[in-house]
């Protein structure tokens, strides 16, 4: 197979640097062709979240529907979910078509501190749709919270929580240490049985990082069917997202936290 459809299912960023509009670009730069079910119509910018329209369930429903009945979906990145009404219509997508290599970024917090996901549909996270993702890609304070702990504060505490997660029915954890205060960034690649696998890239000194977390799940999904395994896609992945952010500061998008700058990539 030469070409690989990959699809997001997200909220907007009309600013372009998170949600949807980042997830098309990332898999774009990486060789995928993409494709987007709106979970919610989000007014955000760099500077923070004005306003959410969550997009009726069923419509979601319908929108996943007539696309997997005509395209095939080589993966699946699954950002911004809302509430636990769209949980449910997503994990009940996920059980009638089946897509293999589904990524669930579990979105719950902007970087300008803005809730994504109402606080009461964490269970439905945990409960619904870590058992249908092949890879979750949390940060600190996702973790904490479908944990219901404290945050992580170092890496061996970060291994701890993500094996806490497959506990709770996850396949696969990479537990990203963005958040951290520390000169290098370490994301760890966690699964039953194996020993943990750390991905570390140096800490850019940039205050743009509006849509890391998108780009990094998204370039996953991207590569995944691109590549033989898990880790090298994370791999590939990580390198894609540290080059975007280190070109950000060649953009001038807002006042805020700007956006990651994609590029096409060289392989
Ligand atoms: N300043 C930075 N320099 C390099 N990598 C970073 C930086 N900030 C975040 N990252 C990386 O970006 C990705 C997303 O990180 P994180 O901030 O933890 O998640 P989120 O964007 O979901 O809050 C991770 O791979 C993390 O290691
Ligand atoms: C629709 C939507 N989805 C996700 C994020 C989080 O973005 P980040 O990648 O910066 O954590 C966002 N701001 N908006």
């Amino acid at each position: 197979m030469s070409s690989f459809n990959i699809l997001s299912i997200a909220g907007t960023d009309p600013s372009g640097g998170a949600g949807i509009q980042a997830d098309l670009k990332a898999f774009s730069a990486l060789g995928g062709y993409g494709m987007s079910v709106v979970t919610a119509l989000v007014a955000q910018t760099t500077t923070g979240v004005a306003e959410v329209h969550r997009v009726p369930p069923e419509f979601i429903t319908r929108q996943l529907d007539v696309l997997l009945e005509d395209v095939r979906a080589d993966a699946v990145k699954i950002g911004m979910l809302a509430d636990t009404e769209v949980i449910d219509a997503v994990a009940e997508a996920l059980d009638a078509h089946r897509p293999p290599h589904v990524v669930l970024d579990p979105v719950m917090v902007a970087k300008s501190g803005d809730r994504l996901l109402a606080a009461d549909a964490i269970g439905a996270v945990r409960a619904r749709l870590l058992p249908r993702a092949d890879l979750i890609t949390p940060n600190l304070p996702e973790a904490a919270e479908l944990l219901g702990v404290e945050e992580a504060v170092d890496t061996a505490g970060m291994e701890h929580q993500a094996r806490g997660l497959l506990d709770l029915g996850a396949r696969r954890v990479l537990i990203k240490g963005g958040h951290l205060d520390t000169a290098e960034s370490t994301d760890l690649l966690v699964e039953p049985g194996r020993p943990a696998v750390p991905f570390t890239a140096p800490r850019v000194a940039t205050k743009n990082t509006h849509g890391t977390g998108c780009t990094l799940s998204s370039a996953i999904a991207a590569l995944l069917p691109q590549r033989d395994g898990c880790a090298d896609a994370v791999r590939d992945a990580k390198e894609y997202l540290t080059e975007a952010l280190r070109r950000a500061d060649d953009l001038d998008v807002g006042a805020g936290k700007g956006p990651v700058h994609h590029f096409h990539a060289w392989w």
